[in-house]
């Protein structure tokens, strides 16, 4: 049997359900059998032919266009075969099936997940930051999202990833170099001028960690948690965001029970925001249920990146706020630089100058005063400050590898520094440094990180 990489593969290109028209895709290193099986005939290469699709006894499945690609010059870099059907659940069956039988000799099988562009990756076609943007751009929840999964397909990070990889690699030859001629070994390196060329490594490697960051956060979004006690306004604040009534809202203390949460869009960045139940504490007698509650609001704000707490302006006191709400702050103070107090219902009181950290944003959920005010501050919370043209998306992936190479090169630097650099340690800060690089476009990435990749992609793609 061929290796798992070198089998034919098929599989519904299109997504489930009826469509004006559907694809069955199929990639290998040579369709001949299938191509004169379903299409009766030879087809010119990337043309579109339109004819019958033959099923075992040569009767019509369906009319469509067949094109067939030969390799190398197709999506995933092997022969391609295109059957541009009419997109039915069970014409692209029947096709699909077909396929299946007519390739039972040379050993077709139906693709798994994301196995076509897995292909592409392994030949060559795209790096693996840009099989990624394949997945991310069929994902992509907002416009902002789409168009920078676009610019990491076209090559846009990869290229940057690229210039900083060889500059790390030009670096490294100078070090190795040194490394045999241990008597001049210093003078050498700074003739080169090795600081020079690290320093400008670091500064361009924070440009693109700090563009990967911000792609990282279009792709991802931030968990936004919705905490204060019974009655602020926390349901009323996720209605007034997300524009729809999502959550019941009542003048009863303890409404809401468990967290419902809503995903929206702020400059289209993607907000997972998360309401929860009041904040209280239950004497013996208190409601087990709300007692659940409680504790899930807890989980959620130990999980949040940002937690708005909510303030009822008709209830706070001096300095800012009431005893119990002094008592939820207390117990909030670790994630401190994650908290935003929202003062709401603003409609009925004005709020106090200079509210308690000064961070505060007053709001009326019930008249929307104030949201545009909170929404900034949430956009700056998350650390968003890119505009969406100039950005191309990233996973936290890549950011991770990102960061790594930052303190590899980091500790070079620190080593340069010295009077009397050890110049194995140098070599070898250079040499982990441009591993981690190398993961991104997966240049050195194991293979068990490739498959988990792939396997999250949708079938047919
Ligand atoms: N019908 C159809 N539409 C599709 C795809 C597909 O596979 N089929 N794609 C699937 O994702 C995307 C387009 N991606 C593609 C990427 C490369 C090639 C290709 O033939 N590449 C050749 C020739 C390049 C050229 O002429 O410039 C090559 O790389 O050698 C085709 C589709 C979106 N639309
Ligand atoms: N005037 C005014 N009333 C508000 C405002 N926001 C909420 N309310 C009212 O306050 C009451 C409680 O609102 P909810 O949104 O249910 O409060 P909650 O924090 O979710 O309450 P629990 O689910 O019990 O924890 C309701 O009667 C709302 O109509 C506001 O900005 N102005
Ligand atoms: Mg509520």
């Amino acid at each position: 049997m061929l290796p798992r990489h070198h089998q034919p593969i098929v599989a519904i290109a299109t997504a489930a359900g009826r469509g004006a028209v559907g694809i069955v895709r199929a990639s290998g290193r040579d369709l001949q059998p299938l191509i004169a099986g379903v299409c009766g005939r030879a087809l010119g290469p990337r043309h579109a032919t339109y004819l019958p699709f033959l099923d075992a006894q040569g009767q019509a499945i369906d009319r469509g266009l067949a094109i067939h690609f030969p390799a190398p010059n197709s999506y995933t870099g092997e022969d391609v075969l295109e059957l541009q059907a009419h997109g039915g659940p069970v014409v692209l069956q029947l096709l699909l099936a077909r396929c299946l039988e007519l390739g039972r000799d040379i050993g077709l099988r139906l693709a798994e997940p994301g196995e076509f562009t897995e292909r592409a990756y392994l030949n060559d076609k795209l790096d693996l930051a840009q099989a990624e943007a394949v997945s991310d751009l069929i994902d992509a929840s907002t416009e902002a999202a789409a168009r920078s999964a676009s610019r990491s397909l076209s090559g846009a990070f990869s290229s940057e990833v690229e210039t900083l990889r060889e500059q790390v690699v030009r670096l490294r030859m100078l070090v190795e170099a040194t490394l045999d001629f241990p008597e001049e070994e210093i003078d050498f390196l700074r003739q080169a001028d090795a600081q020079g060329q690290l320093d400008a490594i670091n500064a361009q490697l924070a440009s693109v960690l700090d563009h990967a960051r911000q792609g990282a956060l279009l792709r991802e979004g931030i968990r936004v948690v919705l905490a204060g006690q019974p009655n602020v306004g926390k349901s009323s604040l996720l209605n007034a965001l997300a524009g729809a009534e999502l959550a019941i809202v009542t003048p009863i203390p303890g409404t809401t029970r468990d967290k419902v949460s809503q995903t929206i869009q702020i400059e289209g960045v993607p907000l997972h925001v998360i309401d929860t139940a009041g904040l209280r504490e239950l004497g013996a007698a208190g409601d087990e249920v709300e007692r659940i509650g409680i504790a899930r609001s807890w989980d959620a704000i130990g999980q949040a990146d940002a937690v708005l707490f909510l303030h009822d302006l008709t209830r706070v006191g001096e300095p800012a706020y009431d005893a119990d709400d002094a008592a939820i702050a207390q117990r909030l103070s670790p994630l401190a630089p994650r908290v935003v107090h929202v003062f709401n219902k603003s409609d009925l009181r004005a709020a106090p100058e200079g509210d308690g950290d000064g961070d505060g944003v007053a709001i009326s959920a019930q008249t929307g005063h104030g949201l545009d005010t909170l929404r900034h501050t949430l956009l700056r919370l998350a650390g968003w400050h890119a505009q969406p043209e100039g950005v191309y998306i990233a996973r936290a992936r890549h950011v991770d590898a990102l960061q790594r190479t930052r303190e590899h090169l980091a500790m070079a630097h620190a080593q340069l520094q010295l009077a009397q650099p050890a110049l194995d340690l140098l070599a070898e800060e250079l040499r982990l440094g441009h591993n981690a690089l190398a993961e991104i476009t997966g240049a050195f990435t194991p293979d068990d990180l490739l498959g988990e990749i792939f396997s999250r992609f949708c079938i047919g793609k």
